[in-house]
């Protein structure tokens, strides 16, 4: 697969996304190419205004993605259930006899963009948790907590010790993943439980650390949730990514926002990284060294934690001599306005190549 010293071209089962938010109306056809180009599947956030959370708004919704999709380019979307105080076992269930969605999102009451539906105590909605575990069905975790008085920067530490780890106990056969994961804590905390609780890791949580966000001035473009952290906390977290460890595996959190939006006297939460998040990941592996791991996290961890099968087709990711390089673009037309995406601008130092059917 991986040709030694500096390879020019790496071949891999085509990847997946474990963490997407395609939005809806103008935004969603805006977004969906990038997405569907780079990926042959999606776990599609459900944090619309309003929240999906009946099966019917969910099977709407996916349509509406389907036919966002560039004619000639497959690409499936899974769908997730939003979880709120109310909803019912039977509800959650059917939803996944019936493969209306295939995971719930579990948000933290107004921990993050469009979380006001969210779970205002995980006691509370324990019986729909209990099917779940039951069922089989994986549980999708904004881990943050929502305690305005906690430092913004350990909201996420806390939420393992406070809630996280008491629910693991409790339901020790439900699958969870533990989403867009940003610290060490959370690295080790993954790794100290069994198989059935995993990680996404974004792509641009690998490469900034909370820095980027005050560069000389204030950088909307780099602030999302969770909050970068300290580079201590990326390096844990390019270390789990590149470990080869299953529980790991590529969930971009690609948040698209307009760009007034974020660039606000309260601007949104969101990094915009589809267009730029396969090859980030990429230089990432090949940073660390770990570029026949890359495969695993992008392509095989998260079907097989899902149990789902993997991708019948291959992708070519070619090096590109930067002079020739295909740029990410400075800013994507979208609704009335535009987003300003991760790497704006920049050169992409890997270009995707045509899938091939991988041979009998
Ligand atoms: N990550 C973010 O900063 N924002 C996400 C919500 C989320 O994933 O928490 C969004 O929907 O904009
Ligand atoms: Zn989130
Ligand atoms: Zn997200």
């Amino acid at each position: 697969m991986t040709q030694a010293n500096s390879p020019t071209a790496l071949t891999i089962r085509r990847p997946d996304d474990w963490h997407v938010h395609l939005r809806d109306g103008d935004m969603l056809s805006a977004v969906v190419p990038y997405t569907a180009h780079s990926f042959a599947r999606a776990i599609v956030m459900p944090n619309l205004v309003p929240p999906l959370t009946a099966r019917a708004e969910v099977s709407a919704y996916r349509d509406r993605i389907k036919a966002a999709v560039p004619k000639g380019v497959s690409f499936e979307p899974l769908m997730t259930a939003y979880l709120t105080d109310t909803i019912t076992p039977a509800e959650i269930a059917a939803g996944f006899a019936d493969k209306t969605w295939v995971a719930a999102k579990l948000y933290p009451a107004k921990a993050t963009t469009n979380s006001d539906f969210g779970v205002t105590s995980v006691r509370g909605i324990l019986p729909v948790l209990e099917k779940m575990a039951e069922i089989g069905m994986p549980l999708l975790v904004h881990g943050e907590v929502t305690d305005p008085s906690v430092d913004i920067f350990d909201r996420e530490s806390l939420f393992i010790d406070t809630i996280l780890a008491l629910l693991c106990d409790r339901l020790p056969e439900l699958k969870i993943v533990f989403e867009h994961v940003t610290t060490a804590d959370a690295v080790a905390f993954v790794k100290s439980r069994p198989q059935n609780v995993a990680a996404t890791i974004t792509a641009h949580h690998l490469h900034i650390n909370r820095n980027a966000m005050f560069q000389g001035g204030l950088r909307p473009h780099f602030y999302c949730l969770p909050v970068a952290k300290r580079e201590i906390h990326r390096l844990a977290l390019r270390d789990a990514a590149t470990s080869g460890d299953p529980r790991f595996f590529l969930g971009t959190d690609s948040a698209p926002h307009l760009a007034r939006d974020k660039e606000s006297a309260c601007g949104c939460a969101g990094l915009f990284t589809a267009p730029s998040a396969l090859a980030a990941y990429l230089q990432v592996f090949e940073e660390e060294s770990a570029l026949d791991r890359f495969e695993g996290f992008a392509s095989l961890h998260g079907p097989a934690f899902y149990g789902l099968p993997v991708n019948a087709q291959r992708i070519t990711l070619r090096r590109s001599p930067s002079a020739s390089a295909e740029r990410v673009a400075a800013q994507i037309s979208a609704r009335d306005q535009h987003i300003v995406p991760f790497w704006a601008g920049e050169a992409l130092p890997w270009k995707i190549e045509a899938e091939a059917a991988i041979p009998a």
